[in-house]
């Protein structure tokens, strides 16, 4: 079905049974087919241990193929559906220029944009090496307070992708400051994290003001969203059993001021260390109770693309995602947060968890600089 015309459509729920009228439903699905197409780069990617080429970048982290492919194909499909809106990308063409490694990018974005499972008439094309270049650089959008703008994390994780663990793929679009639509694709996520010998690989979406929604990351991608099931944050259990989710590297976040935080609230059951918004998806469905992420630097400022499409889906299953003394996330400021760190949590808990965080580093961080 050709969608171009369409900007308001129907969702089907399994919460609410009623045919809705919903807004932003023809973005979520462009943004679904889009992820998808750069997640199975990404694999690609991984399965020809092309990742583990990776790239420097100025700030020392590392950049590959998969990062740069992944970025190109998503934002060629968002901009050929809505050619308006702009792109805050993580990713720039400079080192592929620098490296001289826009020839296997495009070799590699050609391939999956020729693999028939994936052919959709609703998304573009990358051309050559000079349009994939041109299309990567259409992601330098300043971000704000105005206007319809995509935040894009082609690979969130890089690290854990660089080790064969979780990464994710994830974008979210906002409008006027607002997060409306994200999508994240986590190509090795256990469906259920709980469970031994679980089936990986999952597509994470959120509407605003419609609900979160999972399915396999292999089946597809119909229009409306009916292959996708609803899922909820677990709200009903007793703190001291919750599951913390935390990051693998130990630059990212303070893990001894978590450990801290874990102590104070009783909790004594193993953290769950995963890369990426993979933690969102896993406290948006119940996997997991509690997310730290408390700052390790007192001055970084978390990116737009590292938060935005993780906090629709864990707000629209019931949970509530705030820097580190319980202000919401706002992605109205720039390529950055103007907040430290983030906490997100069911609703009944949250609260709990910024007591205990402000009793440990006192109620306006002035204890913070210690544990850093
Ligand atoms: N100092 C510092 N503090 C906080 N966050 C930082 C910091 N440095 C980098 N980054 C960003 O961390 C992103 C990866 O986050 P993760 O949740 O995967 O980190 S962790 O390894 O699980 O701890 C990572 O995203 P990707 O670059 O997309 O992988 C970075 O944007
Ligand atoms: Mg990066
Ligand atoms: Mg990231
Ligand atoms: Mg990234």
């Amino acid at each position: 079905m050709k969608l171009s015309c369409i900007s308001r459509r129907f969702l089907y729920t399994k919460q609410n049974p009623l045919i809705m009228s919903t807004d932003y439903l023809r973005e979520a699905y462009i943004a679904q087919l889009a992820v998808k197409r750069a997640s199975l780069l990404t694999c690609k990617v991984s399965e020809e241990h092309l990742n583990e080429q990776s790239i420097d970048k100025s700030d020392s982290s590392p950049v590959t193929v998969g990062d740069f492919g992944a970025q190109a194909i998503i934002i060629k499909s968002i901009l050929s559906n809505f050619p308006n809106d702009e792109v805050v990308g993580e990713e720039d063409s400079n080192l592929i220029k620098e490296k001289k490694i826009d020839d296997l990018i495009f070799k590699y974005v050609n391939e999956i944009q020729n693999l028939d499972s994936i052919n959709n008439e609703n998304l573009n094309i990358i051309e050559n090496s000079n349009d994939l270049c041109d299309t990567i650089d259409k992601g330098n959008s300043q971000g704000g307070q105005k206007g319809r703008i995509w935040a894009l994390d082609p690979i969130d994780g890089t690290k854990g992708f660089l080790r064969g663990d979780q990464y994710a793929v994830c974008l979210a679009l906002i409008v006027d400051g607002d997060v409306k639509v994200g999508v994240i694709g986590c190509p090795n996520l256990p469906h259920d994290l709980r469970k031994e010998n679980s089936p990986k690989g999952g597509l994470f979406t959120a509407i605003k003001g419609h609900g979160s929604y999972f399915q396999d990351l292999k089946s597809d991608i119909t229009f409306p969203l009916n292959k996708s099931s609803p899922i909820n944050v677990h709200n009903d259990y007793d703190l001291s059993k919750a599951r913390v989710l935390e990051g693998v590297e130990k630059a990212h976040s303070s893990h001894s001021l978590q450990n801290l935080i874990k102590e104070k609230l009783n909790i004594k059951q193993p953290s769950v260390n995963l890369d990426s918004q993979a933690k969102y998806c896993a406290l948006s469905k119940g996997d997991a109770e509690i997310y730290l992420r408390l700052p390790k630097d007192p001055n970084y400022r978390e990116k737009i693309w590292d938060h935005a499409a993780g906090f629709l889906l864990v707000n629209e299953s019931g949970g509530k995602v705030t820097d580190i003394y319980g202000n919401l996330l706002k992605f109205d400021y720039g390529r950055t947060l103007n907040s430290q760190g983030v906490i997100a949590a069911s609703n009944n808990v949250h609260s709990s968890v910024i007591d205990a965080i402000k009793s440990i580093i006192g109620e306006n961080g002035e204890n913070l600089k210690e544990f850093c």
